[in-house]
């Protein structure tokens, strides 16, 4: 007999995270739980305001509708929301063993702010040390200076940097110029450096710094495709879609010699140990941007491991189906 479940759930965040200019004060999501006979299934729907078109009330209502249809009749079409159809679609992989339980941990650690505050956590690091800096937020050059200290500190790192579209031409090239050339080639890649594609394609053939689209993914013209100075796809699976469509991107993205690299939408610690799955499952090379759910308060039924915040089980949740 199939049954479906739904809760929705708030939690709330380190002071001081902002997103497009917006303090977040709270992560707010929705998890579906479906049983069928003994096998049971968990997916997170959880959109990121500014960053995913659907709120919340209106996947809610959506993620309800779908959650009926399914225990009713087995009806498992997949939602146009991103965030819907990407955890109904995990909690149905998992429901028929179809998301590899290996997951892979390892985070490239996130610096917004302190670089010192990295040092140590990057010193302990085993393996590949890959880190990631937002960049963008201050000073051009003051970003420069980070990104040299880091490198000059640490000659194993490679940095992933994320500019989010904050700089004109000029503010980019003013960062470049503060950077070691010698170390260029240590920057894995920038994220969406300038406003327009247009000026983030001159930016990496004008200083050799590789360039990784993540917001271009989203946009109604975009379209994957090898270019030069391009190195890496940044796929955020809440903003994307169902376990099939974030396949399918990271097989056109590695078919055209792309690095592809599964990255947080700051979900719940359940959500974030389903994306550790997906890396270790799909994108086995290259470490995953999961480094976020140190942003919350407390972890939310599953334990990402290692980490010290408290976790909420099922009686913290509000139940709605
Ligand atoms: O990609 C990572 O390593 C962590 C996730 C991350 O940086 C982001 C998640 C969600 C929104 C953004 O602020 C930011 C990004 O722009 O990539
Ligand atoms: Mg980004």
């Amino acid at each position: 007999m199939r049954r479906a479940q739904v809760w929705r759930w708030q939690i709330p965040m380190d002071a001081g995270v902002v997103l497009r200019e917006r303090r977040l004060k709270t992560r707010d999501g929705l998890f579906l739980c479906l049983n069928n006979g003994e096998r049971e299934g968990w997916g997170e729907i959880a959109p990121l305001p500014g960053f995913s078109h659907e709120t919340l009330d209106v996947a809610q209502a959506e993620l309800l509708a779908w959650a009926q249809r399914w225990q009713q009749h087995g009806d498992n079409n997949m939602s146009a929301l991103p965030s819907v159809a990407f955890g109904t679609s995990c909690a149905l992989a998992e429901l028929y063993d179809e998301l590899p339980q290996t997951a892979d941990y390892r985070a490239a650690p996130l610096c917004t702010g302190d670089p010192d505050a990295l040092l140590p956590v990057l010193a302990a690091m085993p393996g590949e040390k890959v880190a990631k800096v937002k960049v963008g937020l201050y000073e051009a050059v003051r970003d420069g200076m980070v990104v040299n200290l880091l490198l000059e500190a640490i000659p194993d790192l490679r940095l992933r940097l994320d500019a989010n579209r904050a700089w004109t031409p000029l503010k980019a090239q003013q960062f470049a110029k503060y950077v070691n050339p010698a170390w260029r080639d240590r920057i894995a890649f920038l994220e969406e450096p300038c406003k327009t594609r247009e000026d983030s394609r001159a930016f990496a053939r004008d200083t050799g710094i590789a360039i990784a689209w993540d917001e271009s993914l989203r946009e109604a013209d975009f379209a994957f495709a090898a270019e030069p100075g391009l190195r890496a796809v940044v796929i955020k699976p809440t903003l994307t879609g169902s376990l099939q469509k974030v396949r399918e991107q990271i097989t056109t993205a590695h078919a055209l010699g792309l690095t592809a690299v599964i990255s947080s939408s700051i979900e719940s610690s359940l959500g974030l140990t389903q994306l550790a799955r997906l890396a270790a499952w799909l994108t086995p090379q290259t470490i995953p941007g999961l480094d976020t759910l140190n942003l919350m308060q407390a972890q939310l039924l599953r334990r990402w491991p290692g980490s010290a915040l408290p976790c909420l089980e099922k009686d913290a949740l509000e139940p709605l189906l």
